[in-house]
């Protein structure tokens, strides 16, 4: 057995034969996929504000990037930091390597990067079937679907096989994730194929039906996708990098179930003033409300893990990540129960102010907890005594942050802007703006967000560089952050 496939377990008296190799090629693959998906959403940004950057041909228009982009954040870099993240802390807090021998954890790898190539190429040459957040065909969700029982059997069978007596709650919250995701993907791609050999196949539902179906899916696709998994993550290398127990371990469980039990039925405040059942949208409104409490609760019991420990945060930008990461959760899911009450919605809907949203969720909370954990993972893969350079996280820390800051900001202001506009009239009851004077007006906050967007693609950059060198082995030579100057003495 070589050193370098197998890590040795913390405690002297039981050494544990962890399997670090997947976690390593997750690990890669998360910063790998970042990048590609951060670069494919700036272009997308560029073209929304220089529409000839569409070049005039269908394999790079909007329209087919735009998927590309979303797929690549999430399902590809949010993706494999879920399963980098899921297959350490369970192998960790269980004490008991992964379930499956070599064979299983490694499919569940290479069948999930065979299933982003899938559907990547299938949105690049048209083939789609439209659902958001869910456009690939019949057969790449036959093919994820496999891979997927095969991660939840790995994740199961390595809960079960635990010499631990406890299961840590951050493995609820990722096995909450893996579950609900079997279950919401199984709902929303029943299809029928138009032919076997074919690639093109229709929704079994229609009407309402498919549009509730669909939001269904894409609302707890955030849900469980970009939120439970990621707490997951939240809630075990905040403890760990900030050398202090959860704050509450009570308020943890509480979170949990209510979270898990509200979220399931908010999906109807994506669908405000359609065909949809008024009542069904009051329902989808009211859960939203209540969201607010358990996604606070969570986040208090994140930052809150800090109590004693707030000065790690002037040296260690690696925990900056983390609690900043909280943060923009809090800010995420507060302004999200508000634009679901639907006095609110009739502005905000089909405007900017929803991308906004959206990127405060996906950058300022998915992407930075994912960093954190990533910086935190490299050195204990690799056996490295620390990361390259502290100073170089830092300088990514603010160019992210800067970023992110430009980003929601200018979608603010455009979104409520382009609200407002579509809903002047005049004193004869006229419509005050045509459509494209309103597209007019957005030209210089989409050229503000795609250079926020920039800051934060080359903040991810020195990312990439940092973990080149210290898988390398090298250790840059700089002051530690923090340290005040030295002064000459008196
Ligand atoms: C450099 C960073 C990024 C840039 C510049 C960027 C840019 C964009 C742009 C221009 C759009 C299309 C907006 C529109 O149609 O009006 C978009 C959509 C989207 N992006 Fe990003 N993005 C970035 C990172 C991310 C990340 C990290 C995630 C998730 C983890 C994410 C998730 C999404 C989602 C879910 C949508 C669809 C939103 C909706 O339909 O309401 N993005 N992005
Ligand atoms: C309490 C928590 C949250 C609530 C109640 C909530 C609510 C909402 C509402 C009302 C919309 C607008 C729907 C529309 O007008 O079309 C929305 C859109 C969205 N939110 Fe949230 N949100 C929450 C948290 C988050 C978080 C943390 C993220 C990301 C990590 C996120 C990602 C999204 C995405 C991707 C969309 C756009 C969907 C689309 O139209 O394509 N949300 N959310
Ligand atoms: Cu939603």
């Amino acid at each position: 057995m070589s050193q370098g496939s197998m890590a040795q377990a913390a405690s002297p008296s039981v050494a544990v034969n962890y399997n670090m190799d997947v976690v390593r090629w997750a690990a890669l693959a998360t910063v790998f996929w970042g990048v590609v998906g951060f670069l494919v959403g700036d272009v997308i940004a560029w073209q929304l504000a220089f529409p000839v950057l569409n070049f005039d041909t269908e394999f790079l228009n909007f329209g087919r990037l735009r998927p590309l982009h979303t797929s690549a954040v999430i399902f590809a870099f949010g993706g494999n930091a879920l399963l980098a993240t899921s297959f350490y802390v369970v192998q960790r807090t269980c004490r008991a390597p992964l379930y499956g021998g070599r064979a299983l954890p490694a499919f569940v790898f290479w069948g999930y990067q065979l299933f982003i190539v899938m559907a990547a190429i299938g949105y690049v040459t048209g083939v789609t079937q439209g659902r958001e957040y869910a456009e690939p065909e019949w057969f790449v969700d036959i093919w994820i679907t496999i891979v997927w029982v095969c991660y939840l059997a790995m994740f199961v069978g390595t809960l079960l096989k635990r010499t631990e007596p406890h299961i840590y709650v951050a493995n609820w919250f990722y096995l909450a994730f893996i579950v609900t995701i079997a279950m919401l993907h199984l709902g929303n791609n029943l299809a029928i194929p138009v032919s076997f050999m074919g690639t093109k196949s229709y929704s079994m539902f229609s009407g309402v039906q498919d549009a509730l179906t669909q939001w269904w899916y894409g609302h707890n696709a955030v849900g469980f996708f970009l939120t439970a998994g990621f707490l997951g993550m939240m809630y075990y290398f905040i403890p760990k990098r900030a050398e202090r127990p959860v704050y509450s371990y009570r308020l943890s469980i509480i979170h949990f179930w209510a979270l898990i039990f509200l979220y399931i039925w908010a999906g109807p405040h994506h669908l405000h003033y359609t065909a949809l059942p008024d009542w069904a949208q009051t329902l989808g409104m009211t859960f939203s409300i209540m969201l607010w409490m358990p996604s606070w609760g969570g986040m208090i019991n994140g930052l809150m893990t800090l109590s004693g420990a707030w000065d790690k945060l002037r040296t260690d930008p690696v925990l900056r990540f983390m609690v900043a990461a909280v943060g923009f959760y809090g800010m995420s899911t507060f302004e999200g129960p508000v634009m679901s009450i639907k006095a609110v919605n009739g502005l905000s809907h089909y405007t900017d102010w929803t991308i906004g949203h959206v990127h405060s969720g996906a950058l300022g909370w998915v992407a930075f907890v994912s960093f954190g954990a990533i910086y935190f993972l490299i050195p204990v893969l690799w056996h490295r005594e620390r990361l390259y350079s502290m100073r170089l996280v830092a300088h990514h820390f603010w160019l992210g942050t800067i970023g992110i800051v430009l980003y929601i900001t200018s979608m603010w202001v455009s979104g409520i802007m382009q609200g407002l506009m579509w809903r002047a009239y005049d004193d004869l009851g006229f419509l005050q703006y045509s459509f494209i004077e309103t597209v007019e007006a957005m030209h210089p906050y989409y050229i503000i967000r795609a250079t926020g967007g920039l800051l934060f693609l080359l903040g991810s950059l020195l990312m990439v560089w940092n973990i080149y060198k210290t898988i390398k082995g090298d250790l840059r030579n700089e002051a530690p952050i923090g340290t005040p100057a030295p002064v000459a003495a008196e």
